[in-house]
């Protein structure tokens, strides 16, 4: 099972690299990789299994955080709505965006990042994206709220940009026009 201990840190340079499409279909050590993935966000999530492993917890992960510079990523979270949003992307895109800009009122947090970065992270408030599923079925969503925020949080790991790569030095807690909190 994947632990802390899996997750690469800022300053390991696979962060920073631009990682590669997934042939498809997705092959049997491919779809294995997202399924563990999947299952440390189940575990992060867990109150007994993240305080007996020490795993903090995440709503997103991108392949590139253990290393693996593939283009993939899994997403698990519940909405303002209580609709849980359980995704395993292969080949992620934005095909179309929102004007507007939203972001996280407490700023954003990353399993890669072990402090925490005061500031607002401005993204897409709305976003209609197209991947593959590991059965490489095509996906094809529209996000909005905390799932289109973490999308674009794990889209970014896949491209070799961080959260804070976002945030204003001079005024980290400005916002743009119309910009819509998310608690
Ligand atoms: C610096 N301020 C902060 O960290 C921060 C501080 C307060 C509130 C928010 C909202 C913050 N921000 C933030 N909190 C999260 N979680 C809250 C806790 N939660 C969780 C934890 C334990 C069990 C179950 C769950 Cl559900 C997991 C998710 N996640 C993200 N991000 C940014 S997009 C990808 C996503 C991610 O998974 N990061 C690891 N940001
Ligand atoms: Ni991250």
């Amino acid at each position: 099972m994947l632990l802390m201990k899996d997750i690469i840190r800022e300053g390991h340079p696979t962060l920073r690299r631009i990682a590669k499409e997934v042939p498809l279909p997705p092959d049997p050590a491919d779809i294995e990789t997202l399924k563990s993935m999947k299952e440390f966000l189940i575990n992060s999530q867990d109150p007994v299994i993240s305080e007996k492993y020490g795993i903090r917890g995440g709503v997103g992960l991108a392949a590139p955080q253990i290393n693996v510079s593939k283009r993939m990523f899994v997403m698990r979270l519940n909405d303002e709505k209580g609709e849980e949003h359980d995704y395993s992307f292969i080949n992620p895109k934005i095909v179309s965006h929102s004007v507007e800009k939203s972001y996280l009122t407490s700023g954003e947090g990353c399993l890669s990042v072990d402090r925490s970065i005061p500031g607002y992270v401005q993204r897409h408030a709305r976003i209609t994206v197209k991947g593959y599923n590991e059965k490489g079925e095509e996906i094809k969503l529209r996000l909005r709220g905390l799932p289109a925020i973490v999308f674009q949080h794990e889209l970014d790991h896949l491209n070799g940009v961080m959260f804070y790569d976002h945030i204003d030095e001079k005024n980290p807690f400005q916002l743009k026009e119309g910009a819509i909190p998310i608690e």
